[in-house]
């Protein structure tokens, strides 16, 4: 079978010169929930950004099989949905409603297509009957669901999150990762929050001063007391 994301010697410098990503080949299959975990500056969010075209490295990146270039770009963004940490970076209109239509209306799609997108994307975060508020008064846990929605009504195959339960209170966290269950998408997810790799995501990749040191079962990484603790995980 085609891998859904297929990451091949993938480098990164920024301008400045730092080295953030070294040769990272990566193979992720349609289904998967795969967590990606490392210190801080590991370089996590640097290959999440990498994924839809923000960042562009050297090496080969292909999603569904498309290669990741200028060309594609438009396709693979609507194919790899990217959540960002915080959601005022996702969120951005007066309504709810025109965040979560933003997407459907930039890709030309009529008025009866984007009001389905927004209605089955908002039904998908649990926040029917939000579309009328101001995203801006929401709390942290339902800003989140509606940048999650944001993404959704793209109708994405891939969904890449960065730290999706910072910030959040104990309940808001548990209700997101819920709702990360039940998501069907393939799932990338970087994140410092073990317990949550635990019970949502069956693989594990460390990444590590930009290079991926460990790539195997949750079960068994998060068992490797040496492991975590030598990448700051512990
Ligand atoms: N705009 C930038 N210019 C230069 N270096 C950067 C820039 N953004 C990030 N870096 C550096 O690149 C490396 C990887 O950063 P990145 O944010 O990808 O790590 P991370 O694993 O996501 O970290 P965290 O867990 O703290 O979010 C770090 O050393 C960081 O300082």
């Amino acid at each position: 079978m085609e891998p859904i994301i297929e990451i091949k010697d993938l480098s990164y410098a920024y301008p400045d010169g730092k080295q953030a990503l070294k040769d990272i080949s990566l193979t992720v299959q349609s289904g998967e929930k795969i967590a990606l975990v490392g210190p801080n500056g590991a370089g996590k969010s640097t290959l999440l950004y990498h994924l839809n075209g923000i960042f562009t490295g050297q090496g080969k990146i292909y999603l569904g099989g498309m290669e990741l270039n200028k060309q594609n770009l438009g396709a693979i963004r609507a194919f790899v949905g990217l959540v960002f940490q915080n959601p005022d970076d996702q969120l951005f209109s007066t309504t709810v409603f025109e965040d979560v239509a933003y997407g459907p209306i930039y890709q030309g799609m009529d008025p009866a297509t984007v009001q389905s997108r927004v209605e089955e994307a908002l039904k998908a975060v649990h926040m029917e009957g939000y579309a009328r508020r101001n995203p801006y008064h929401l709390s942290g846990g339902e800003k989140k669901r509606i940048a999650i929605a944001t993404v959704l009504s793209m109708q994405p195959q891939v969904l890449v999150f960065d730290e999706p339960t910072s910030g959040l209170d104990p309940r808001a966290r548990r209700e997101l990762i819920e709702l990360l269950q039940e998501l069907p998408q393939t799932l990338l997810i970087a994140t410092h929050d073990l317990s949550m790799v635990r019970i949502l995501t069956p693989r594990t990749v460390i990444l590590n001063q930009g290079s991926i040191v460990a790539d195997g079962p949750t079960e068994e990484i998060l068992r490797d007391e040496e492991l975590l603790f030598v990448n700051g995980l512990r």
